[in-house]
Formats: C-alpha cells, sequence, structure tokens
C-alpha cells in the first residue's frame, strides 16, 4: 500500500510558561487504508502531533507530506483548503451546530469546498447518514439527538467530502461502550471497504488493540509502534 501521511524530522516547542520541547524528533509513516491509534499517557504530546499533521498547526520545524502533497510551508488559505478536501475530522465532542438541522451539519464541509452542487450535495449528506444509520434523524435539529446519534452524525460529516484520512481526537471518548462499538465498526469499515485511512488519538485501550496498528509516544517521542494480527478477510 502506498504511503499517504509521512512527517519526516519533526520538532515542536511551547514556549509558555516556559520553553519546553514537545514533539521530538517525529519520524511517522501512515499507509493509505490503515487505521492507525495513536497512544502515550496524557501530557506526551499525541493531541499537538495530530494537530500537526492535520495541518492545523504549522508552528513546527521538520515537513509534512500527505497523498504526495508536499504541506510544509503552504499559506494557512492553501492548508484550509487541502484540509477540507482530505481529511475529516471527528472529535471527542461532535461540535455539531446545534441549531442547524442534522443534514445541514453534514452538508457544511462540501458547501464550503464549492465542487458539487446543493442538490448533488444534499444527496451526498443523505448518503453518508445512511452508512451511519442516522438518515431518519435527517431533518431534526442536531441538538435532538442523543449523544451517540450525533457522534455518528459528526462521522458523516467527517466522511462528506471522501476524505483520503480521517483524524480522530478521542472518537470514542464520551461515548457508551455500544456506541463506541459503533464508531470503532465505521473505522473499519471505512479502512477496509473504502480505502481510507483512520489515524486517531485514543486512550480507549480496546479501541488500539482492535485497530491496525498502534503507535505509542512518550515525553514528545515515538517510542513503539506494532502492528496487531487480525485474522485475513474470509
Ligand atoms: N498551547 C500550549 N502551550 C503550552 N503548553 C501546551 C500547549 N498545549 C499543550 N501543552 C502541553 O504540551 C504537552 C503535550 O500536550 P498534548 O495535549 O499534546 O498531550 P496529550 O498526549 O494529547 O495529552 P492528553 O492525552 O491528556 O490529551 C502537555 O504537557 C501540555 O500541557
Amino acid at each position: 500500500m502506498q504511503t499517504i501521511l509521512k512527517t519526516e524530522h519533526v520538532n515542536k516547542y511551547f514556549y509558555e510558561p516556559q520553553k519546553f520541547q514537545v514533539l521530538k524528533d517525529i519520524n511517522l509513516e501512515v499507509r493509505q487504508g490503515e487505521f492507525l491509534s495513536l497512544v502515550g499517557k496524557s501530557g506526551c504530546g499525541k493531541s499537538t502531533l495530530l494537530y500537526v499533521i492535520s495541518t492545523m498547526d504549522t508552528d513546527y520545524e521538520g515537513t509534512l507530506e500527505i497523498n504526495g502533497m508536499q504541506l510544509t510551508g503552504k499559506t494557512q488559505n492553501e492548508l484550509a483548503r487541502f484540509r477540507n478536501e482530505h481529511i475529516g475530522f471527528v472529535f471527542q465532542f461532535h461540535f455539531l451546530l446545534p441549531e442547524f438541522s442534522v443534514l445541514q451539519n453534514v452538508m457544511i464541509p462540501a458547501l464550503k469546498l464549492g465542487k458539487y452542487t446543493e442538490k448533488e450535495i444534499e444527496a451526498r449528506a443523505m448518503e453518508k447518514l445512511k452508512l451511519l444509520g442516522v438518515e431518519e434523524h435527517a431533518t431534526k435539529r442536531a441538538s435532538k439527538l442523543s449523544g451517540g446519534q450525533q457522534q455518528r452524525v459528526a462521522i458523516a460529516r467527517a466522511l462528506i467530502n471522501d476524505p483520503a484520512i480521517i483524524m480522530g481526537d478521542e472518537p470514542t471518548g464520551n461515548l457508551d461502550s455500544y456506541n463506541s462499538q459503533v464508531v470503532f465498526d465505521m473505522f473499519r469499515q471505512i479502512t477496509s471497504e473504502f480505502g481510507q485511512t483512520i489515524i486517531t488519538v485514543t486512550h480507549d485501550e480496546e479501541f488500539a488493540a482492535n485497530s491496525d496498528r498502534v503507535v505509542e509516544m512518550s515525553d514528545g517521542m515515538i517510542i513503539g509502534s506494532k502492528a496487531n494480527l487480525r485474522p485475513e478477510k474470509q
């Protein structure tokens, strides 16, 4: 499988309250279709790394390449457009706009992209909601849904532009075990069936143990990378 994301010698510093190095020589290579969990003790730098590789944080040394495109040094506008098209985000809290309908929430990243007509976007959004099993709630206000349903809507939104990579920051952190399993199963399907890549920061040990690869961080460094054995598909 081809490399979808690569960092070389990424270092990052924070300067408040005093200077310290939060990322230390991060060399990470992720293959297309991989389901990767980023783990490590609280404060070791996982979220900071996720923000760098998602292009949201540009204040680092070293290089970042996604989908063959060198992203270090691009302007904020170029990066915002790149992100919207190539990366989907799922956070611990769904960040849906509560007063907007479920359908509108899912449509937003595609409306911003400006690649499809509104009718096409609506059809795509309904397709994603169906995939997540929440299409019957399409016209409801997002705030009317349960936490688990809202997280599924957030995943539908992350998928709307068919991004190459879905990045998650504790996507099951706020969910019960049933809904965590739903999110996990969806990520598994996204990687196995659609060949998209998942990179997610997680404290959920079961979630990590069932993903394809666990990358462990400690004190700003990658200290381990372990492939999880999975039975071959029948
Ligand atoms: N904006 C900031 N300025 C200064 N220090 C920061 C900033 N953001 C994070 N830190 C510090 O950087 C370190 C790494 O934080 P980060 O959030 O990346 O860790 P993490 O591994 O994701 O932790 P958690 O699992 O608790 O989310 C921590 O010591 C944190 O306090």
